[in-house]
């Protein structure tokens, strides 16, 4: 890896995380830093997220090697437009953010100089902001590279050896793809949470006091997520709408089946469903991609 000076834009728990992650495991490399709130960017500076922080996006970007767009994915189009003129034509871009054809779309554009790779380390939590991140969050984690056709295959390289340096297991795919794929691992998940508490929210007061006292059964885990930060699910959703609309169709079909089978007293078809479902929960602790890692740094959360 040749990457000597990483600029990091956004400073919340991703941007945070990576700055952290830096000095942690590629410490000879230097880093950098703008976040568009004065309270993150003093707060970063607090806890050593980056080497320097500085006040404008341009001082942040102006000599480095790497630029990595760590902001919502609704604001990134922007971020680099505003950014382009500053940002050295050797400098490789990415991003971290969850949804990838748009965004992909969105860089290649705005920065047409640049070799652009975009990258979704598939790795975080509920939690967000300047004092939400931790070195080790991309240990033993996917991060999935979705570059344009066409992109030189030594950028690729080179961001690939950056991952894999902060503990990630890297895999390329195609924009469009990634986004189908996450929207029912991780994008229809979330909105399912957004849901269930939504739903509970709105239930009269005596019984909305019930839900949360007794809420030690599946209750609890969606609240974990639907507790995730708004604008970068907002963004998520509006930004990947199409592969969403499609899984959520599906879901919706599925769901109706089960509700269809529960009015028929179907119990074979219940007792089947949870049959198979239980073998994949099985086989992704048996991958150890189940999310205990208590040995991972992941601090008090
Ligand atoms: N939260 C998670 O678990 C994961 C998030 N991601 C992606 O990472 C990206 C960042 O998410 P988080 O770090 O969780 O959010 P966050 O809310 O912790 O941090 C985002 C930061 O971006 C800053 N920001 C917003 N607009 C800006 C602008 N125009 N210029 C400069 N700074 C700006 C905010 O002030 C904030 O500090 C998103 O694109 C998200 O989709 C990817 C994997 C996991
Ligand atoms: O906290 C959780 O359960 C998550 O699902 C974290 C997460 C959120 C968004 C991503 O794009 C990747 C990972």
């Amino acid at each position: 890896m040749t990457i000597e000076r990483v600029a990091i834009i956004g400073l919340g728990l991703l941007g945070g995380s990576v700055g952290l992650a830096i000095a942690e495991y590629l410490p000879q490399v230097a880093t950098t830093g703008y976040d568009a709130s004065p309270e993150t960017r003093q707060r970063a500076a607090e806890r050593g997220l980056v080497g320097t922080v500085h006040d404008n996006a341009a001082d942040a970007v102006a000599d480095a090697d790497l630029v990595i767009f760590c902001v919502p994915v609704g604001a990134i189009a922007d971020v680099a437009r505003e950014m382009a003129a500053a940002i050295p034509a050797k400098a490789i871009i990415s991003d971290v953010g969850s949804s990838k054809a748009a965004v992909s779309q969105a860089l290649a554009e705005a920065l047409p100089n640049n070799a652009v790779v975009p990258a979704h380390p598939v790795a975080g939590t509920e939690r967000s902001g300047p004092d939400a991140g931790f070195p080790a969050l991309f240990r033993q984690r996917w991060c999935i590279l979705t570059p344009p056709e066409g992109t030189d295959p030594d950028a690729i390289a080179e961001v690939s050896a950056f991952w894999e340096a902060l503990g990630a297991k890297v895999e390329l795919m195609d924009a469009a793809h990634h986004d189908l794929v996450l929207a029912v691992t991780s994008h229809i998940p979330h909105l399912i949470a957004y849901t269930i508490v939504g739903t509970a929210s709105d239930l009269e007061d005596v019984t909305r006091s019930e839900v949360i006292k007794y809420s030690a059964g599946g209750f609890r885990d969606f609240t974990r997520i639907a507790a995730s930060d708004p604008t970068m699910w907002r963004d998520v959703f509006l930004t990947n709408r199409e592969a969403v609309l499609e899984m959520l169709g599906r879901f919706t079909e599925d769901l109706t089946a089960l509700q269809r089978a529960i009015r028929r007293e179907d119990g074979q078809a219940l007792f089947d469903l949870f049959t198979r479902t239980r073998a994949i929960r099985r086989s992704i602790i048996e991958q150890g991609q189940d999310d205990a890692r208590p040995d991972f740094g992941r601090g008090d959360h």
